[in-house]
């Protein structure tokens, strides 16, 4: 197990917004948070990395390789994340400075981590771009010359250079239309495959639980109402919250998945 959260919650002054949430995320498995807006799956991913806005405060455990992260301290949490735990985000433009090229973004994402030769720092950048689909080309380019699945494949890019062996990819997809959003999470597949990490995948799309998690956790109201194994989940569900959001999703009644998965 690489990622173990254990009874937590996350509060404001005025509401509860995590109630108790118990999880726990396999090494290498695509493990994917799906539940509506506002159900606290943006709280729970951002707990993880110590990133909570200052008015939340946070109870429990989140046990990440056998260190508890909520009781980190600033420099140990400077050594995990982007090198151990790496986040990607939906709003991937706002990741980047409009007039700092992707070659500076880049060097400057690994000399704060510590890579010293702006030799290999660029090196290190072009074959991470290749590895995402994009040639040399696009290190001397400025985010706003690329479009929005070649910032995204950046944004990838970037997150997966320094090998984290947990990506926490929090709808990252919403902002794309839908061949392109099909190709990113290919790439995501791909890197995966490549390098073993394991992907907690927020999302709101149940073709995309389908085709790519493992296992899955359903979110309402703060809380974790179910989760399990993906086909389980799908065509057997059993809780009403989860019955209802699968069956809100027009391209995958459970009765298609069973057809397709060889269940019935
Ligand atoms: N800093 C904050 N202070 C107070 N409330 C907050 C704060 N951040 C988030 N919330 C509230 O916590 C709840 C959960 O928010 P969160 O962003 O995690 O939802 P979500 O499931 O990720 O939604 P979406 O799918 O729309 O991104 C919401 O009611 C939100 O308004």
């Amino acid at each position: 197990m690489i990622l173990s959260i254990e009874k937590l919650s996350v509060r404001s002054k005025e509401k509860n917004i995590l109630d108790n949430v118990s999880l726990q995320l396999e090494k290498g498995e695509w493990y994917a948070l799906v539940g509506q807006s506002g159900s606290g799956k943006s709280v729970l991913s951002q707990t993880i990395g110590q990133m909570l806005s200052p008015n939340l405060t946070a109870e429990g455990k989140i046990n990440f390789n056998g260190e508890n992260t909520l009781s980190l301290r600033r420099s140990d949490l400077k050594r995990i994340r982007g090198q151990k735990i790496a986040y990607i985000f939906q709003d991937y433009q706002g990741s980047f400075t409009p007039f700092r090229t992707i070659g500076q973004h880049f060097q400057e994402y690994q000399k704060v981590h510590g890579v010293n030769d702006r030799i290999v720092r660029k090196d290190n950048a072009i074959q991470a771009l290749e590895s995402v689909g994009l040639d040399e080309k696009f290190y001397k380019r400025y985010p706003f010359q690329l479009s929005g699945g070649q910032l995204q494949r950046t944004s990838i890019a970037l997150s997966l250079l320094l090998s984290p062996e947990l990506v926490i990819a929090d709808e990252i997809t919403t902002a794309l239309d839908s061949i392109s959003a099909h190709r990113i999470l290919q790439v995501l597949k791909e890197k995966q495959q490549e390098t073993g990490c394991t992907i907690l995948f927020i999302t709101h799309d149940w073709r995309h639980v389908r085709k790519y998690a493992d296992r899955l956790a359903v979110m309402k109201e703060g809380k974790i109402v179910e989760c399990g194994d993906k086909t389980k989940v799908l065509t057997n569900p059993q809780h009403e919250y989860t019955k209802q959001l699968i069956a809100a999703a027009p391209v995958l009644k459970a009765s298609e998945l069973a057809v397709k998965e060889g269940v019935l």
